[in-house]
């Protein structure tokens, strides 16, 4: 059994005694200032229990169990004394004037479950900052190294894989939490709950939590719902609004991005800082002393809510949030006058505020004034995250920056970079249920049965001796697909295969229907999101081209390399960390590199890296092979990942809280 100490800010006594701290009561502590995000409707409200992290009695959970039965027994008296009000309270806490501000309380199982192994902690011991050595940007990703401090962790994003995935974000949020899950952290990913059509059944699991709130933006006062889903360990939580039901894809449909965008995700961020308060999940909620993990500027408004709405007023203020910067391409720009919809202070502006600079604006009168969600988050978070360690640095020059290059360098001293890991289970060779035949580094023959069957698939003439080159990834300006566009035709002068997988801009699209009927023998054009074909393109193929104008950690390279495929890639961000240049001459002649990167971004540098793959696939079968075998052998696992973001989070606690 685990026991677990958090003091609970109690607004009634049973007795119907208001409750006090400091002497006074809470009503007049300045909690009002909540409507803005809590209502006190229903089982909605102020919750009766609001838990926040001792500051005192925390310890290892070891330390904190009863050490006899005796105390067991009493403690599960009191505890069935308390059952009405559903939280375990037990041993009053006193402030120095003598006033009950708190209660221990401990807690047995994980009623979900029923499983008292799950039930994970609070942080129970004080992080020592004398054996934390912060380094200029390197964190150490100790291999299998065991978890020092565990933490309740609340991931916000905008997407989360199987449930919602447009892209590396869905991936990242869908595996992430579950490797740092099963590392002792207690773990919630709270995501919007998206209903693409009334037959969509996603969500199907996630049942309804019983818990609504309301939150004042916009003009308004907007009820949310919350779906809650335990799997893998963790916590999924679906924040439910009809501004989520619509067709098309998070973010958008065949007429553009949404228009409420904004608005949409706003919600999203006042309902992830309530869910830790409000959602007693396995019994009992996250309380405050909690981590949040913000992903993009979907949920960039989560650390400015802390430090604007919630810890002048007291809470949260042992909490920490990181921001973890996926794309810095998309910021959350609105105009300026949407400020007053989302429910902040004028004080706050400042941390929102932006202005275009003069190239970038409209006309003469154009003040260039806006909002930028993306620029809050930088602001107010406690740190600040990249997916790879060269994008942590591209971020802070003007190249990479996209105007918030000054910013992020000011922040350089909390801004590291971690290399993204990818899902090991789905993404295997030796067992994918997408795949036509199971391979692995010991045997590769399964692929090339991989190689065939995706040709006829895509009615390409069956050729296993032909390189096949492939493209998968979102149609837009970030991918280079310009890039292909202008070198495919004198790239198919070769004797060549080209399958692309993708779907966005819509030029793109009609692009690669020309393409695939201008070289009918040649080249497919895939248009749309299809996760199986992805699979069977990643193992059929024999080189994966990623010409990424920028690309932050980029996964498609990952799961190439894991596949036996080889990367050609733009030497930019992430893909440069990860994807080694093929040295012949390495190993005393033996070779090394998992791959080609190529520079500058253009379509003769393009071409070149892809001649030099291909002359290798046709003439150099024993350096391919080896090729193919270190790139398989590589780790990919979350696990390294998990430990360096560990140590992330143990610089976090160390420094205080933004505020
Ligand atoms: N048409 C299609 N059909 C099926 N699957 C498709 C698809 N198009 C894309 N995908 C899948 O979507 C994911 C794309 O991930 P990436 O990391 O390459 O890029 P993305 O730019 O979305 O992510 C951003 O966030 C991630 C995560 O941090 C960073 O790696 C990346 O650099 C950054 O741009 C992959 O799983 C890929 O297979």
């Amino acid at each position: 059994m685990k026991a677990l100490s958090v003091r609970y800010w109690v607004q009634s006594f049973p007795n119907g005694e208001p409750a006090k701290i400091k002497g006074k009561p809470i009503s007049q502590l300045g909690f009002a200032h909540f409507s803005g995000g809590r209502s006190r409707g229903g089982n909605v409200g102020f919750p009766q229990l609001v838990a926040v992290a001792s500051d005192k009695g925390t310890s290892s959970p070891t330390s904190s169990m009863p050490d006899n039965e005796t105390e067991i027994g009493k403690k599960q008296k009191l505890h069935e004394e308390e059952e009405e009000n559903k939280g375990f309270v037990l041993d009053p806490q006193t402030d120095d004037s003598g006033s009950v501000v708190g209660f221990n309380l401990t807690s047995s199982s994980h009623p979900l479950t029923g499983d008292a192994s799950e039930v994970a902690t609070e942080a129970p011991a004080e992080v020592n900052s004398e054996k934390v050595e912060e380094t200029d940007g390197d964190i150490e990703g100790a291999d299998g190294a065991p978890t020092k401090v565990t933490h309740s962790i609340v991931f916000v994003t905008s997407e989360a894989a199987p449930y919602s995935k447009t892209g590396g974000l869905g991936d990242v949020c869908g595996s992430l939490p579950i490797a740092l899950a099963a590392r002792g952290h207690r773990v919630m990913v709270v995501s919007p709950r998206y209903l693409h059509s009334p037959e969509d059944d996603t969500f199907a699991a996630a049942l309804d939590a019983d818990c609504r709130i309301k939150i004042a933006c916009f003009g308004g006062e907007q009820e949310v719902a919350f779906f809650h889903e335990y799997r893998d360990l963790v916590d999924w939580v679906f924040v439910d609004h009809p501004s989520y039901h619509r067709p098309g894809n998070p973010y958008g449909d065949i007429n553009g991005a949404f228009g409420d965008n904004q608005f949409r995700f706003a919600l999203l961020c006042y309902a992830a800082c309530e869910a830790p308060l409000v959602l007693p999940l396995g019994g009992f909620n996250y309380g405050q002393k909690c981590l949040f993990m913000v992903n993009d500027w979907h949920a960039g408004l989560v650390p400015v809510l802390l430090a604007g709405k919630y810890r002048p007023y007291g809470v949260y203020k042992d909490a920490r949030c990181i921001l973890v910067i996926h794309n810095l391409a998309h910021q959350g720009v609105e105009p300026a006058a949407t400020y007053g919809n989302l429910g902040l202070s004028p004080d706050w502006y400042g941390a929102l505020g932006w202005v275009f600079p003069e190239w970038a604006r409209t006309h003469a009168l154009d003040t260039g004034e806006a909002i930028n969600v993306l620029k809050g988050a930088i602001v107010t978070s406690d740190r600040i995250l990249t997916v790879s360690k060269g994008y942590a640095w591209e971020i802070t020059t003007v190249e990479g920056g996209y105007g918030l290059n000054e910013l992020l360098s000011s922040r350089r001293i909390v801004l590291n970079g971690i290399t993204n890991g990818i899902d090991v289970n789905e993404w295997n060779p030796s067992s994918d249920k997408h795949l036509e035949a199971h391979y692995s580094a010991d045997d590769l023959s399964g692929k090339v049965q991989n190689k065939i069957a995706l040709q006829k698939e895509l009615g390409l003439p069956v050729r296993p001796e032909c390189p096949l080159i492939g493209f998968i990834g979102r149609l837009d300006y970030q991918k280079g697909v310009d890039l292909i566009r202008w070198g495919i035709p004198e790239l198919l002068n070769d004797d060549v295969q080209f399958v692309m997988l993708g779907s966005g801009a819509k030029m793109y699209e009609d692009w690669m229907r020309e393409a695939e009927a201008a070289h009918k023998d040649k080249f497919r054009g895939w248009v749309g999101f299809n996760v199986p074909i992805s699979h069977r393109i990643t193992a059929g193929c024999d080189i994966l081209l990623m010409p990424s104008r920028f690309e932050p950690c980029g996964l498609n390279q990952l799961y190439a390399m894991r596949y036996g495929t080889i990367p050609v890639v733009h030497g930019t961000g992430g893909l440069r960390d990860t994807v080694q240049t093929f040295d012949p001459y390495a190993n005393d002649g033996q070779g090394d590199g998992t791959g080609w990167t190529f520079s500058p971004l253009a379509v003769d540098s393009m071409l070149w890296a892809l001649r030099t793959a291909i002359s290798t696939y046709r003439d150099h079968k024993e350096s391919w092979e080896g090729m193919m075998k270190r790139g398989m052998e590589k780790d990919y696992s979350w696990e390294n990942a998990a430990v360096q973001y560990e140590q992330v989070f143990e610089w976090a606690f160390i420094d205080p809280p933004y505020c």
